[in-house]
């Protein structure tokens, strides 16, 4: 990686971190867009969520997929996908497929549609067997709002089920779950998810947007895991956690700023 030693730079580890990891939503990159994107960035993408369910609607799949093997980047389908599957009653013909491609994540959430939490639990549980899972905790619908103390509960739910990492609902747009619908951080939330012991190790938080990014940079340090980064936010994500940019400069300033 061609880092340059002659800074100091916080601790950064290089791939598979296991954190301080950037996940990508690809939402529909074309493949020259793609694999150009990750020809330049591939030492900052840990993981590409095709998003929502553009991986169905993908002619490129299977070489979008054949690029990531390339770089070592891990992949996954949106939760959405999930949710249509098992509404439909078709999650078999979903892992079956997920199976064929050689999938190694599978996204488990309930942001659009309504599931009992142990219902959720039991499909994270069986899926568990084939894949690690990463469930999604929180709503799609910004007038959803969950109290801390659910949120909390449901994330020991699902970890406790077998769940590898749970996912904090932020959406595309960011502005659901973690997020009030202006796109502000919910505070109070991530105070007192930290106060109620949840261990940010095993979370990713949705940041599409680059004031999202740098607080949660800011709040919980350079190697918080995110998700939905946009493509052409990587390189620019990787500076702030490196100090590399004004909003972050802490982290590579320490003494001099604060
Ligand atoms: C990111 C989204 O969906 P998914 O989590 O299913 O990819 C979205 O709809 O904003
Ligand atoms: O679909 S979006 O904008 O979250």
């Amino acid at each position: 990686m061609a880092v340059p030693t002659f800074l100091n730079l916080p601790d950064r580890e290089s791939k598979p971190r296991p954190k301080g990891v950037t996940a990508v939503i690809d939402s529909g990159l074309t493949l020259g867009g793609f694999r150009d994107f990750l020809e330049s960035a591939h030492p900052y993408v840990d993981f590409v969520k095709f998003g929502w369910g553009t991986a169905v609607v993908t002619p490129t799949l299977d070489e979008k997929i054949a690029i990531l093997r390339q770089h070592g980047i891990e992949f996954w389908f949106g939760g959405t996908l999930f949710e249509i599957a098992y509404a439909q009653g078709k999650l078999d013909e979903m892992v079956a497929w997920a199976k064929d491609l050689g999938v190694s994540h599978f996204e488990v959430s309930d942001g659009t549609i309504q599931m009992k939490t142990v219902e959720k639990a039991r499909l994270i549980e069986r899926l568990s067997a084939d894949f690690l899972v990463l469930s999604e905790v929180g709503s799609k619908d910004a007038a959803e709002v969950m109290s801390p103390s659910q949120w909390i509960r449901q994330i020991r739910a699902e970890l406790d089920a077998g769940a590898w990492r749970v996912i904090a609902e932020g959406r595309e747009s960011g502005t659901a779950g973690i997020y009030r619908d202006t796109g502000d951080v919910r505070l109070g939330l991530i105070q007192e998810l930290e106060e109620g012991g949840i261990d940010f190790d095993k979370m990713f938080f949705e940041t599409p947007q680059k004031v999202q990014q740098v607080w949660f940079l800011s709040h919980l340090g350079p190697n918080v895991n995110m998700a939905n980064i946009a493509p052409r936010d990587v390189i620019g994500l990787e500076t702030l956690r490196l100090g590399l940019r004004s909003d972050t400069v802490k982290f590579s300033l320490p003494k001099i700023r604060d």
